[in-house]
């Protein structure tokens, strides 16, 4: 079976450190999966070797069957593939609506080329790309802010924002590093419903996340880390039970 990511014995050394060491993963199409672990464990070292942000020292992931490892970040979102940060990294200084259209931009076809000689394309996907920008504002509900610079909406709003721009991507898989820190209950429980809404139109998620509640309610699969290591993944019933799980979060006496 090919899976829409998978990962072959991921390993990233740092030195002495070994941050990743030997995971293997997978996700099919139309899951939501997360990853979990103590500070420390090694999550956001493998987000950034998924994310071509990082080479692993060796291993491989894969998407679609293809090798994803040694490509260039920049053709992740033309794969299909996008994502957001621990820390946020939107424009301040540009309007929300010029954010989102940032975004749907590195998806269309115009380049620097066609651009420059202004031929018939670019005019058709600059209105293409405002259509689709008006469209993810829409469901992100983040309308009636279209004219607001980025830097002046509170953080919820930006949390929001960033991962409205991931969307204008159009993409298949997005990866979410800490979707939810920093943002209150109802912030919270505002972003699982957008989470959840897309995923019933068949996008798949990958996310780290701290927030216990969020990632039982959310995910269908998790993957669990410690020490680098992948300890455990099932479903959230299944991870809740797990005395490994429950070791390594609260320590020996625990169990
Ligand atoms: N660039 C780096 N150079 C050296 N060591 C690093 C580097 N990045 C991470 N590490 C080490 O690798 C290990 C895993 O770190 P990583 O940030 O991936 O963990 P994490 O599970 O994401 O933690 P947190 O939940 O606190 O974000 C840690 O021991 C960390 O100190």
């Amino acid at each position: 079976m090919t899976y829409l990511l998978e990962g072959k014995q991921v390993t990233k050394k740092f030195g002495g450190i070994t941050a990743v060491d030997g995971v293997d993963f997978h996700l099919k199409q139309g899951e939501i999966v997360a990853i979990i672990g103590p500070n420390g464990a090694g999550k956001t070292t493998l987000f950034n070797i998924i994310s071509c942000f990082l080479p692993p020292t060796s291993g491989e992931v894969l998407y679609k069957g293809e090798r994803l490892t040694g490509r260039k970040i920049f053709e992740l979102a033309r794969l299909g593939i996008s994502r957001t940060f621990q820390n946020l990294q939107i424009f301040n200084n540009m309007t929300v609506l010029e954010n989102i259209m940032m975004g749907v931009h590195i998806k269309l076809r115009t380049n620097v080329f066609s651009a420059g000689f202004r031929l018939p394309v670019v005019k058709r996907d600059e209105e293409l790309a405002y259509k689709q920008a008006l469209d993810v504002l829409e469901m992100m509900e983040l309308k009636p802010f279209i004219n607001e610079k980025a830097g002046n909406l509170s953080y919820g709003l930006q949390k929001q924002l960033e991962f409205a721009r991931a969307m204008a991507y159009d993409p298949t898989l997005i990866l979410l590093d800490e979707p939810m820190a920093g943002l209150n209950d109802a912030e919270t429980n505002q972003m699982a419903g957008y989470i959840k809404e897309l995923k019933k139109k068949g996008r798949s998620f990958l996310f780290v996340e701290h927030k216990m509640a969020t990632v039982m309610e959310l995910a269908d699969r998790i993957i669990v880390m410690d020490f680098g290591k992948k300890i455990a993944e099932g479903t959230p019933d299944e991870i809740a039970r797990n005395e490994q799980v429950i070791r390594a979060y609260l320590g020996e006496e625990a169990v």
